[in-house]
């Protein structure tokens, strides 16, 4: 795993996040990589809300990644905003294709969808068509992307892709699951004339060496998380250093953790940004923190730092033995961090 890079200001001490610490447990509308609640801690920095959500089965040198992300955001001032208001992408969960058009509605102006296929226990049936019905109700002019996390060997991606390309796909994100696989199926694609590129997510946010995508050729462009890559300064150095265009994509966070993309898309340099960003999942959760959620208008949203909602966090807030476990998390966090300062 990649060490963790710290924020450039010395950490805030520890009984200071603890202070700052709000646990809430926001449901999801749709079930969503397996799961239908969301976990958040929401720290209130002396810059504004900061967001740490690792999902519960990171374990803590990953998770501290996140941490670090969260205290660059609520602890220090991110790069400046080169634009004001950044596309965003519909998300379509693994849903029954019948399911589609309630989801896009929830997505109101977006011209480009993304849509998860490969999900265990379901076939390639179901993604031909879901896929479809999100090409039917969308037209021929938008933009559609499939999503597989990993899910595919270079065999099955092929078949699949070469299945939906027909459909007239803008990427397929994370198709197989190594680095290795990736680079073999797009030169696989290439040489049997399928027009489908490739993105690589996991093989940058998870990997020891975010950078191997790019230096072996595996991806056409990069999806790129603020959280997971220890924050907005860390993400930026690695798209310099990848020089692959960029997706800015979030892990189904709520307005905090989208606010702190939106600033991450808004600082890369002109020509960087390849389309509409993963941005727009606030739609997906239930419940929101924000007095102003970064739901999108007219498939945009605006680069702002939204402002909390007390009401909400009360709402929201996790159980006393949630809380306790996102507490003892954090310092887990803090401590890796620390030993790494
Ligand atoms: O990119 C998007 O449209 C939304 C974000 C998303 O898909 C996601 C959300 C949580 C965890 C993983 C992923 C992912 O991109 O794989
Ligand atoms: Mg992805």
């Amino acid at each position: 795993m990649a060490t963790a890079q710290l924020p450039e200001s010395p950490l805030p001490p520890l009984a200071e996040l603890h202070d700052a610490a709000r646990v809430v447990s926001i449901p999801t509308r749709t079930r969503f990589r397996g799961i239908s609640t969301r976990e958040a801690v929401i720290f209130v920095g002396p810059l504004g809300a900061a967001e740490f959500s690792p999902f519960v089965e990171y374990a803590d040198d990953e998770s501290s990644r996140w941490l670090a992300a969260a205290l660059e955001y609520g602890w220090a001032e991110p790069a400046p905003p080169l634009r004001s208001a950044i596309d965003v992408n519909a998300t379509v969960p693994a849903v029954p294709a019948k399911q589609v058009p309630a989801v896009l509605a929830r997505f109101p102006g977006c011209r480009t969808a993304k849509v998860k296929v490969a999900e265990r226990g379901q076939e390639l049936a179901d993604d031909i068509a879901r896929v479809r019905a999100v090409r039917e109700a969308m037209g021929a002019d938008a933009f559609v992307r499939v999503d597989a996390n990993g899910g595919w060997s270079v065999d099955a991606a092929a078949e699949a892709l070469t299945t939906l390309a027909p459909f007239g796909l803008d990427y397929a994100e994370q198709p197989c699951a190594t680095v290795a696989e990736l680079a073999e199926l797009r030169s696989r694609l290439t040489r049997a004339g399928v027009p489908v590129r490739i993105a690589a997510d996991e093989s940058v946010r998870k990997a020891e060496d975010p950078l191997a995508v790019a230096r072996s050729g595996a991806a056409d462009l990069i999806v790129v998380k603020a959280q997971p890559l220890g924050g907005i300064a860390p993400a930026l150095a690695i798209i310099e250093e990848a020089q692959l265009p960029v997706i800015v994509s979030s892990a189904l966070d709520t307005s905090v953790g989208i606010s702190m993309g939106l600033h991450l898309a808004a600082a890369l340099p002109a020509g960087m940004l390849a389309g509409a960003c993963g941005l727009g999942t606030v739609a997906l959760l239930a419940g929101d923190v924000a007095q102003d959620p970064m739901i999108p208008v007219k498939g945009v949203l605006s680069v702002r730092r939204p402002t909390l909602d007390e009401g909400a966090l009360e709402r929201f807030r996790a159980t006393p033995d949630r809380e306790r476990w996102w507490l003892e998390r954090i310092e887990r966090c803090y401590a890796a961090l620390a030993a790494r300062a």
